[in-house]
């Protein structure tokens, strides 16, 4: 549940319309997860209401529901080949445009959703903003099968997300190990993960946003991969 009146969710809203402001007519858009994405369907909930058109695919249960609640028509992303512009939050992003995500457990979705978009920007309060990437632990989301020897192969850092006293269970009915892994090459940890037999996806987006906007104060700015930042 967002407050309004607190500053990092009115900041969080103020990136999610900046964001839904690039939404054009007839565009297929990409719905993230989490809180800030929230506020991205909400804002594109409200242009749908005055005439825009578009359809959209989800990246969890939660976003498709809240979408198709506010009138956005929903795709299966399974039919889609390819996505106009998706819109997503995340737990941290630096300069580079390196991103970890998966604290809301959708970054698998979220990342085959991102690589199959023409363009992806990430939506978040300045809180998120971080010279470089490396803070937050990374989640892994792995095969339930598989589970011991893939903790002991992702270290001891890491731990294995639960919830009421069972392993989370993600939309794709895996399990997610929160990692805790030295991220001052980012590239090489990102391909160490991507080489294990069992991890099914990771929170490291090093290649998949195109842009992003930041709030800070109700101070909205705009950061470009191949661009100047504004
Ligand atoms: O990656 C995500 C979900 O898998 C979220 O986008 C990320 O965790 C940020 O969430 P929030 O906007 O609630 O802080």
């Amino acid at each position: 549940m967002t407050d309004p009146a607190d500053p990092a969710d009115f900041d969080k809203a103020a990136a999610g319309r900046a964001a839904v402001a690039e939404v054009q007519d007839g565009m297929l858009v990409g719905l993230g997860t989490g809180s800030t994405a929230t506020q991205a369907i909400r804002a594109l909930g409200a242009r749908v209401a005055q005439g825009l058109a578009v359809r959209a695919v989800a990246t969890s249960r939660a976003s498709e529901a809240l979408a198709r609640q506010l009138g956005i028509v929903m795709l299966d992303f399974a039919d889609v080949p390819r996505v106009d512009l998706t819109i997503d939050g995340a737990d941290e992003i630096d300069d580079r445009l390196y991103a970890v995500k998966g604290a809301g457990g959708a970054m698998l979705r979220e990342k085959v959703v991102a690589a199959a978009s023409d363009r992806m920007v990430v939506i978040a309060d300045g809180s998120k903003r971080v010279a470089t990437i490396g803070a937050a632990r990374v989640p892994v989301e792995i095969l339930p099968f598989a589970h011991a020897s893939l903790m002991a192969a992702l270290g001891e850092g890491a731990v294995l997300r639960m919830q009421a006293n069972a392993p989370y269970l993600t939309d794709n009915g895996n399990w997610i190990a929160d990692g805790r892994f030295d991220l001052h090459d980012p590239v090489e940890t990102a391909a160490w993960l991507d080489t294990i037999p069992g991890v099914l996806g990771h929170g490291l987006f090093l290649t998949e946003v195109d842009g992003a906007y930041i709030a800070d104060a109700g101070v909205v700015s705009r950061l470009e991969r191949d661009g100047p930042s504004r």
